[in-house]
């Protein structure tokens, strides 16, 4: 089997994508954020308190005669940018591209921190990183791509994500018309559950390339490319007026300013993922005449984060190995 459904830029900031989700019998629609740095598939449901919602559909278990709750289970999640819900867990089937989970674990909240209940947008997400950090206990479920990996034509999917245009997450094959020149593939250590790879270095604009082994996660779900500082540094060096500005919450940019593409290695014959400099510019920053950089520091995370502003560059594979070695796919568009 195959699957593909289009994914869109939340708003003008690429801040998150969303992709049209079906849960249950009759259909109940979700416009879900796919987020490969996280593994549970939730939703704001009936049991989510009326003053935590603000017009995100909501999924009603009764109403599905196809679902049935997993007694006893229940699930918790906290992101990285401080988010989290938690609830109840069902079974129900879930439709995304055409690809039917039957029996699919559907993660209900019943609550959800302030900025899922300001993000009108996002009724909830569906988890693709590695089933092993699927917060559902007693009984830890498996994700969507877990799910259905076995009717899958080939074990993998992709992300194509773009800058203010509707993309595409693929679902078992690989569309050889979504990018240019051949993927790079590298290999994934997913012992921490994540989509997580070595880079060999950087780049900014025309300058010598710095080779320097940068560890972090393919992570759709989040929206900026965070990396140690020495690289932070050495890109905003190159800008006039940049500033690491505290109450802005990072670097910014004068918005009228032309920026320096940023590339990136991948794999072992010298590959590079290169991003235009005009999508290292994420718009005002709410402080000034100033932008806010999409380069950031991942300082403190323990980890470097490769989110939407790089994987907006990149046709990338999420390749589950059919011999049990999980590789990444890059390649440019
Ligand atoms: N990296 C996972 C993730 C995705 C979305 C969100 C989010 C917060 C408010 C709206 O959406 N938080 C965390």
């Amino acid at each position: 089997a195959k699957g593909s459904v289009v994914t869109t830029p939340i708003n003008s900031e690429d801040e998150a994508y969303d992709a049209p989700v079906s849960i249950g019998t009759p259909a109940q629609p979700f416009n879900l954020d796919f987020d490969t740095g996280s593994s549970d598939l939730w939703v704001f449901s009936s049991l989510t308190p009326s003053n935590e919602r603000n017009g995100q559909n909501i999924y009603t278990a009764s109403r599905s005669s196809t679902a049935k709750q997993l007694s006893g289970e229940s699930w918790k999640i906290s992101y990285g940018d401080g988010s989290s819900s938690s609830g109840l867990v069902y079974s129900d089937v879930v439709t995304i591209g055409g690809l039917t989970a039957a029996g699919q674990a559907v993660e209900a909240a019943s609550r959800v921190s302030q900025s899922f209940t300001s993000e009108s947008a996002t009724d909830g997400l569906v988890g693709l990183a590695f089933s092993s950090i699927n917060t559902v206990s007693p009984d830890q479920q498996t994700t969507f791509f877990d799910t259905v990996k076995p009717s899958l034509a080939s074990p993998v999917f992709t992300a194509d994500l773009k800058h203010q245009a509707p993309g595409t997450y693929n679902f078992g094959f690989i569309d050889k018309s979504a990018f240019t020149g051949s993927i790079t593939y590298t290999p994934v250590d997913n012992s921490q559950g994540f989509w997580g790879f070595t880079s060999t270095g950087f780049q900014v604009g025309n300058n010598d390339f710095q080779q320097e082994s940068i560890t972090g996660i393919a992570d759709t779900g989040t929206t900026l490319l965070l990396l140690p500082d020495d690289v932070v540094n050495a890109y905003y060096s190159s800008v006039n007026n940049a500033q690491n500005d505290q109450s802005a919450g990072g670097f910014t940019v004068p918005c009228d300013t032309s920026l320096p593409d940023f590339s990136f290695g991948v794999g072992n014959n010298g590959a590079m993922i290169t991003i235009p400099g005009s999508l290292m510019n994420l718009g005002p920053s709410g402080s000034g005449n100033s932008c806010f950089g999409g380069l950031q520091s991942s300082g403190t995370i323990g980890t470097n984060i490769f989110g939407d502003v790089a994987l907006k560059a990149a046709f990338v594979v999420f390749d589950s190995g059919s011999q049990g070695q999980p590789q990444l796919g890059w390649a440019s568009k």
